[in-house]
């Protein structure tokens, strides 16, 4: 089909359905059958994300493992000042499906539920495992621990997709302050490439996450000072030097 003005492929947005209950995709086609398929899972609304806040500078508190929020009064960091950092958040059903306690890998073809299946197919999840931090549950938990809140970044998105208990995870706002953002079970959050982070228990001691990746899995932490690596860089573009803050 071409436009009868200019003569050009016309280009048309019809809506596609894969399978009954499949969500509608919306799929652009030119006359060549040209199919490029645009989908996103959208994200959970604000007030289902977890709760954020400021905390304490480090050296102001004796336990990594307690809430350490400002005092004497809270500082909320508020769902759109996490967005603007690149955090992203689907509340997920962690109650209806089942998953192991520990599963090194864990093939996320395997999902059974249909918003991990959606969520793994439009952003091209194909690894995953499954770990316990939980003192009986994973050895040499202390030292893991102490890593684990050593400020790092990784050269790839940290997806992490809470199937029971709880933690922190630490992000840096564009002053370098921390923020506190406290995920427990149902919450599956991404982290962009780059962005400095820290993650603890929190006083429950106990977090079965899955760890999700696209392509080969990678775990090396750089630590901080990382200012020249690129995916640092990256981020400082996308994040920090083009946001505009109140
Ligand atoms: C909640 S999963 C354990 C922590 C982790 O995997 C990580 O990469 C922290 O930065
Ligand atoms: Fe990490
Ligand atoms: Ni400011």
């Amino acid at each position: 089909m071409t436009n009868p003005t200019t003569k050009e492929p016309l280009e048309q947005i019809v809506v596609v359905e894969k399978e009954p209950e499949a969500k509608k995709q919306k799929t652009t086609m030119t006359t060549e059958t040209k199919i490029k398929e645009v989908t996103t899972t959208p994200e959970s609304p604000d007030e289902e994300w977890p709760e954020a806040w400021y905390m304490l500078k480090d050296g102001d508190y004796d336990d990594q493992k307690a809430e350490n929020r400002m005092s004497p009064e809270n500082k909320p960091c508020s769902v759109g000042e996490l967005k603007k950092l690149g955090i992203a958040y689907w509340k997920m059903d962690a109650e209806t499906y089942n998953y192991p306690v520990k599963a090194i890998p864990w093939d996320p073809k395997d999902a059974a539920d249909p918003k991990l299946m959606a969520i793994r197919d439009d952003r091209g999840y194909s690894y995953a495992d499954i770990i316990s931090v939980k003192p009986d549950l994973l050895p040499g938990y202390d030292e893991k621990i102490k890593a684990f809140f050593e400020e790092h970044i990784h050269d790839a998105e940290e997806i992490r997709y809470i199937i029971d208990g709880s933690g922190y995870f630490d992000i840096r706002d564009t002053h370098n302050n921390w923020i506190r953002i406290h995920i427990k079970k149902g919450d599956l959050m991404t982290l962009p490439e780059g962005c400095y982070h820290r993650f603890t228990c929190d006083t429950t001691d106990f977090i079965q996450a899955m760890r999700l990746f696209i392509g080969a899995p990678v775990w090396t932490p750089f630590n901080r000072p990382q200012e020249q690596h690129p995916s640092r860089m990256e981020y400082v573009t996308n994040y920090i030097d083009n946001v505009t803050t109140a």
